[in-house]
């Protein structure tokens, strides 16, 4: 079986976390055999600067044929006044969107080292494991109209449009069900029905879905407001939580903060199973950005593109075991005291980019030997 990976590392950060991604990749090609085959891509404000495009044509049909793509960050001050349709961003949004990834799957992990980062008290987070499962392909990322219009009085109106058609809520909450079904068996999905239809629609779509074909599984709903409230009151109450596109964005920034850091925070974005092969188009991204304000000193966390890497080799070629160990290696590094600025704590030995995936690796490679 082959494993192709496309890389796209993006801008800031990006490259530096991919940097350390690539490392393990070489390690796993030439200690373990694994016979990964990686090419790599522009995208963002890097591919706006080579080809006036967030994405080329050819980047898009290598991340289409590849067996997983892994992404970096994209975005920067550099290209605030480019045309919108260009937008660094805009790479990211049409793969998630002609790739259909429509669900991402973003865990919040606190590790027992990070306890005391989180900026809430140890005792609510120590333990965390919190599943967010985002709608990735529609709402109102997505939904048309999408414009600003010149009303011609000195006024202009900006208007974007959440839609939701039965299906796309169906399939994401299936997939919430059944991940909940591999954990602790709850989901709670969130939407705000007390003020938008699309909200109702979701609320039923979820129920019927939950009624129809996982009953066995333990729902709740609420609004998603409150929803962000209990999020950092008491986040440990949460398994799974089943959203739409934006407020995932939203609640899935707040999550990160519980874990410590928005550096630690990864996440797949995956298709459907293909009906012949079973395979899944699959992205896996980090929930952070290109970080600006750091971007170039290398001193970003790798640990949210590494763990991205780990949710790869977990759902993209079923190698749980080596995911496992390389998240382990990750605690073991963090239980060591080794930490980037963004999660250092008193006592502990800073260090930067490099360093931080190197001590991953070696931890990665002590556990597989
Ligand atoms: N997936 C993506 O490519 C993605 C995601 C979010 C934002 N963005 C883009 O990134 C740019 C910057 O956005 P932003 O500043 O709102 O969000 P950001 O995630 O880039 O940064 C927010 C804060 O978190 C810190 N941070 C983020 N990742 C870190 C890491 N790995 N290690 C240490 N610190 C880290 C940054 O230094 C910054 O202070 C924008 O252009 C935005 O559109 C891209
Ligand atoms: C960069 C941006 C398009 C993206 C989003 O809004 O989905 C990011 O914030 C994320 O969380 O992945
Ligand atoms: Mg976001």
């Amino acid at each position: 079986m082959t494993k192709s990976l496309f890389l796209l590392p993006g801008d800031g950060i990006g490259p530096e976390a991919m940097g350390e991604v690539r490392k393990i990749i070489a390690y796993m090609n030439a200690e373990q055999g694994v016979g990964f085959e990686t090419d790599e891509g522009l995208v963002g404000g890097c591919a706006y600067d080579a080809h006036g495009a967030a994405i080329s044509e050819g980047d898009m049909a290598k991340a289409m044929n590849a067996d997983a793509v892994l992404f970096g960050a994209v975005g920067g001050p550099k290209w605030d006044d480019v045309p919108y349709e260009v937008r660094p961003e805009a790479g990211l949004l049409r793969l998630r969107k002609d790739l259909e990834l429509f669900a991402n799957l973003r865990p919040a992990i606190c590790y027992p080292a990070l306890a005391n980062a989180s900026s809430l008290k140890p005792e609510l987070v120590e333990g965390l494991d919190i599943l967010i499962v985002r709608e990735l392909t529609g709402g109102v990322y997505f939904g048309e109209p999408k414009e600003i219009i010149d009303l011609g009085n000195g006024q202009k109106r900006g208007i974007d449009t959440q839609v939701y058609d039965t299906y796309e809520i169906e399939r994401i909450a299936s997939v919430a069900f059944e991940l909940a079904r591999t954990r602790k068996n709850r989901v709670c999905s969130m939407e705000k029905r007390n003020v938008m239809k699309s909200g109702v629609l979701w609320n039923q779509v979820v129920t019927e879905t939950h009624k129809r074909a996982f009953s066995d599984v333990q729902l709740e709903h609420m609004l998603a407001d409150a929803g962000g409230m209990q999020l950092v009151r008491a986040p440990k109450q949460f398994d799974v939580i089943v959203t739409d596109n934006l407020f995932g964005d939203m609640l899935s920034d707040v999550a990160a903060m519980l874990t410590g850091s928005l550096g630690m925070l990864p996440s797949a974005s995956l298709g459907a199973p293909d009906a012949k092969t079973g395979k899944r188009k699959a992205l896996y991204e980090p929930v952070h950005g290109s970080a600006p304000d750091i971007a170039g000193k290398g001193i970003a966390n790798p640990i949210a593109m590494i763990a991205s890497f780990a949710m790869c080799l977990r759902y993209s070629f079923n190698m749980v075991a080596e995911a496992e160990r390389l998240e382990k290696a990750i605690a073991n590094v963090l239980d060591q005291g080794i930490r980037t600025g963004d999660i250092m704590a008193e006592g502990c030995r800073q260090v930067g980019t490099s360093e931080m995936g190197n001590a991953i690796l070696k931890e990665f490679s002590d556990l597989s030997a």
